[in-house]
């Protein structure tokens, strides 16, 4: 039996796993039942990324394939020619899919990486300057049809694709990431169920993020190449309160809603989320409909890949070290005077240096660091922000920089390299999230001996667990969760925070060793999504036409 089972009745998790030899543990992988899965999203890094989706859907991929499974992962192929789809060849399988009134004509392309089947569905609605989803100028206004166009692609891969000389099949599992890859549970049930197609195959629909919903006119349902008896699994009102004018009936279709509607099972990425998503505060709408299929409901906490963010060989840091030898973080403190450097700030290894990394919107309680940031730096300390988003917040960073040019940086935009260098430099990483499905920057920061103040809510509460001097061992703590999220709240987690860096180096070294040993790696996350993925199989299809 897969998972649970392992030979002399032990169970992994189980602290006899530790005593099985080598030969047991062949015979556990062995005993393994090994899936087709399809990821379909709109971003994987390295070939795409503007946050955490592509993240996740650049390594969890990785890691359920060297458990033996088949992994494909079908995303756009953003900007032809791109050097980071440099190693993609052409498949040569033009397909036609059909959507928006008519037919369009799609083309593949594959890389063999990692274990992994990486496909890029190319289109000319694909090649265009900017981020996956606009411009300097906006959202693009045909971002419904990009995705809507995967979509359709993603369900075709598998049946068309010899990949390695063999096609994925129809008995595959779909692991349809956020809205944009929605449309897949609801074509599996309403265009391929019907004609025999699938019959087996299943799929879950995960959600990073259930803010953004893919909701559109009620007008745009014909484009979605859906049949029309099918319409009320995206029918969507908007209450009385959101309409626009007195004609505005509200109407209007939601790709997320669909895709909960008709997927087998429904995932998110904590724990707290797969709660919070149930509630009126969480669930962005959609909370009955989720609480009416909470049964099906499961929040696994994401990991991150320790390869590429791993203090002992970052290629973007200046200086290297372990959990066992913080002299690089601690003694030297090379990476942190090299950030003072290249950021223009003095050079003081002394001053406690803090750092935000993220999109500047809402989510991210951007607006609380703006009301207590004057406060915060009458103090002597050094902050640097990381973000690119909403350009009144872009305007304050640049104002602040100039304002407190001594101790502030804001750099506006997305760069990869100084995401890794603020994450190793810096004492303390800021995340005032208002909610945060997840959140990554926190787990990456505490694998640099970076500690996070963090509002506890969703992943970061699951995450980070706030010090206490007086407790032992892991539960010690390893940064600080302040709730309720009010300005003064986190001013005075920042401070506790900064006196004990000041005034506690011992506690300090301890808060940043046991966020570094902490385990955050695929490998154990890969296993919960296993069990997600026998319980998919146990049950029958959700929806059988
Ligand atoms: N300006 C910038 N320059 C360089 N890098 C930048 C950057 N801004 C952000 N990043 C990077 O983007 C990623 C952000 O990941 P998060 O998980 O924190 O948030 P996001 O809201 O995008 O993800 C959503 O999906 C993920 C994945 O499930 C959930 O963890 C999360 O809670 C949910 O909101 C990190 O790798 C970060 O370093």
């Amino acid at each position: 039996q897969y998972l649970c089972h392992i030979p002399g009745d032990v169970q992994v998790g189980d602290t006899h796993a530790d005593k099985l030899e080598d030969d047991e543990l062949t015979q556990v992988n062995l005993n393994k039942v090994p899936y087709n899965i399809v990821f379909v999203t709109s971003e994987a890094s390295p070939y795409s990324k503007t946050g955490g989706l592509g993240d996740v859907c650049g390594s969890l991929p990785i890691a359920l394939a060297a458990r033996g499974h088949r992994v494909m992962v079908v995303s756009p192929r953003y900007l032809c020619g791109d050097e980071r789809f440099a190693g993609t060849v052409n498949l040569d399988s033009p397909t036609k899919v059909y959507c928006a009134g008519g037919v369009q004509e799609v083309d593949f392309f594959h890389e063999y990486r990692k274990g992994v089947d990486w496909v890029f569905v190319d289109h000319p609605c694909y090649r265009r300057p900017g981020n996956p989803y606009g411009d300097i100028y906006g959202a693009f206004g045909d971002n419904q049809f990009r995705f809507t166009l995967l979509c359709h692609a993603a369900c075709e891969a598998p049946l068309v694709l010899p990949l390695g000389g063999f096609t994925y099949g129809q008995n595959c599992l779909f692991l349809a990431n956020d809205w944009h890859a929605g449309l897949v549970p609801v074509l599996l049930a309403a265009k391929y169920r019907p004609h025999g197609i699938y019959k087996d195959a299943r799929s879950i629909i995960v959600i990073h993020n259930i803010a953004h919903q893919g909701v559109e006119a009620a007008s745009t349902y014909c484009n979605l190449g859906l049949p029309w008896e099918w319409y009320g699994a995206l029918e969507w009102i908007f209450p009385t309160w959101a309409r626009t004018h007195a004609l505005d009936t509200g109407q209007a279709v939601n790709i997320l809603k669909g895709a909960i509607v008709t997927a087998d099972r429904i995932l998110t990425v904590s724990e707290g989320y797969a709660w919070e998503i149930t509630t009126p505060e969480g669930g962005y709408g959609l909370h009955e409909l989720l609480t009416s299929r909470e049964f099906v409901v499961n929040g696994i906490t994401n990991g991150i890949d320790i390869t590429e963010w791993d203090p002992s060989s970052d290629e973007h840091i200046s200086s290297h070290y372990t959990a066992d030898d913080l002299s690089g973080k601690v003694v030297i403190m090379e990476c942190k005077i090299a950030l003072q450097k290249e950021l223009g700030l003095p050079i003081r290894p002394d001053c406690p240096l803090i750092g935000f990394i993220g999109r500047l919107d809402y989510q991210k309680g951007i607006d609380v660091i703006l009301s207590a940031a004057p406060a915060l730096l009458q103090d002597d300390v050094q902050f640097v922000m990381l973000g690119s988003g909403e350009r009144q917040y872009e305007e304050w960073m640049r104002a602040t920089e100039a304002a407190f040019n001594s101790k502030y940086r804001g750099w506006v935009g997305f760069n990869v390299a100084i995401a890794h260098r603020i994450t190793a430099g810096c004492d303390i990483l800021l995340m005032p999230s208002r909610f945060e499905p997840c959140g990554l920057n926190q787990l990456y920061a505490m694998r640099y001996g970076t500690v996070p103040v963090v509002h506890g809510t969703g992943g970061l509460k699951e995450t980070v667990k706030t010090f206490n001097p007086y407790a032992e061992g892991e539960d010690e703590g390893t940064g600080w969760a302040f709730s309720p999220l009010t300005r003064e709240c986190m001013l005075e987690a920042v401070r506790v925070a900064i006196k004990t860096y000041r005034e506690h180096k011992t506690s300090w070294e301890g808060l940043m060793r046991r966020g570094m040993e902490r385990d955050c790696s695929w490998d154990n996350v890969a296993l919960e999504y296993e069990q997600v993925f026998q319980w998919a199989f146990m049950d029958p299809p959700y929806i059988i036409n």
